[in-house]
């Protein structure tokens, strides 16, 4: 039905993502859904299916208690509304406590889903599970900087590489990752200048959200760019649309016809 003409017209690969470091700047959001999904394909190279949907779908407080079935469950319905972007699942809190268990939940992915990838937070203490899941075969998205499965035992989301001791950690947790096999990495909550020399260290793509500009790609929730989370807002989120006020009008408009009996008008009726 729509006129629309998406960006892009054939499949993206982990190779052509690749391939867009140091060439073209890489879009990514998340997605929870196929109707959502379905808009998405064609204009972004990625879509993360985050456990953010434990706050952003299920109204959590934080993405701890996630569950494999859980993100499964939202990856087969992106999966079913896009076929073109390079589709990624955030690997829950505790799936992937050591190699074995990290390979037989992400095989999971690959049997029960037609994700491309997977997620996994953590740098140089969590090479090792990259380093078994890629080598099953299993193509791994790395997560460094501001992790949010990290929210309790850190105390709170807090933005890294304020100090040239930090950033040097996360340089080697960067490398570390790359090494271990990471097709890309996802750098969140880190000073922009920090982001730029963590994105140079490596050879693989750096995918920023609350990053500054100089990562090679940017990745956001999609409930937040587009005016739907309201329970908070981080200074990282830019609204390109208003949903919940857009939302809220046509629930308003709708009410106010049903009460006054002028929907359904003839045109609506049998
Ligand atoms: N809807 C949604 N959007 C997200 O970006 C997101 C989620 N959920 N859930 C998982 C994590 C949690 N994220 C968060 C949550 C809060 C801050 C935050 O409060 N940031 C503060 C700065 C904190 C500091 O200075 O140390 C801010 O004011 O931006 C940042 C990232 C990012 N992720
Ligand atoms: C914020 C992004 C990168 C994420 O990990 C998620 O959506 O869960």
């Amino acid at each position: 039905m729509s006129i629309h003409t998406p960006k892009i017209d054939k499949k993206v690969t982990l190779p052509a993502i690749g391939k867009m470091k140091g060439v073209e700047p890489i879009t990514m959001v998340t997605a929870y859904d196929a109707l959502f999904a379905q808009i998405f394909d064609g204009e972004v190279e990625m879509i993360l299916v985050g456990d953010s949907l434990n706050m952003s779908f299920l109204g959590k407080e934080d993405t701890l208690s996630a569950t494999m079935d859980q993100m499964i469950y939202h990856t087969q319905a992106v999966c079913n509304g896009a076929t073109l972007p390079v589709i990624v699942m955030d690997m829950p809190f505790g799936t992937y406590t050591s190699p074995e268990v990290a390979v037989k939940n992400a095989t999971r992915v690959y049997q029960e889903t037609n994700a491309q990838a997977v997620k996994i937070e953590g740098g140089k203490e969590r090479a090792h599970i990259i380093e078994a899941l890629t080598q099953n075969s299993i193509a791994v998205l790395g997560h460094i900087g501001l992790m949010p499965q990290f929210i309790r035992s850190e105390g709170g989301y807090k933005i890294r590489g304020k100090d040239q001791a930090d950033i040097d950690k996360l340089i080697e947790d960067a490398k570390a990752i790359e090494a271990a096999g990471a097709f890309a990495i996802v750098v969140e909550g880190v000073k922009a200048e920090a982001a730029k020399v963590i994105t140079e260290a490596v050879s693989v793509p750096t995918i920023g959200i609350g990053a500054g500009n100089a990562t090679d790609g940017q990745v956001l929730v999609w409930s937040d760019m587009f005016g739907f989370f309201e329970a908070f807002k981080p200074k990282f989120v830019k609204q390109y649309f208003d949903g919940a006020k857009q939302v809220r009008e046509g629930l308003e408009a709708y009410r106010n016809e049903v009460k006054a009996r002028e929907f359904p008008s003839d045109e609506y009726t049998y």
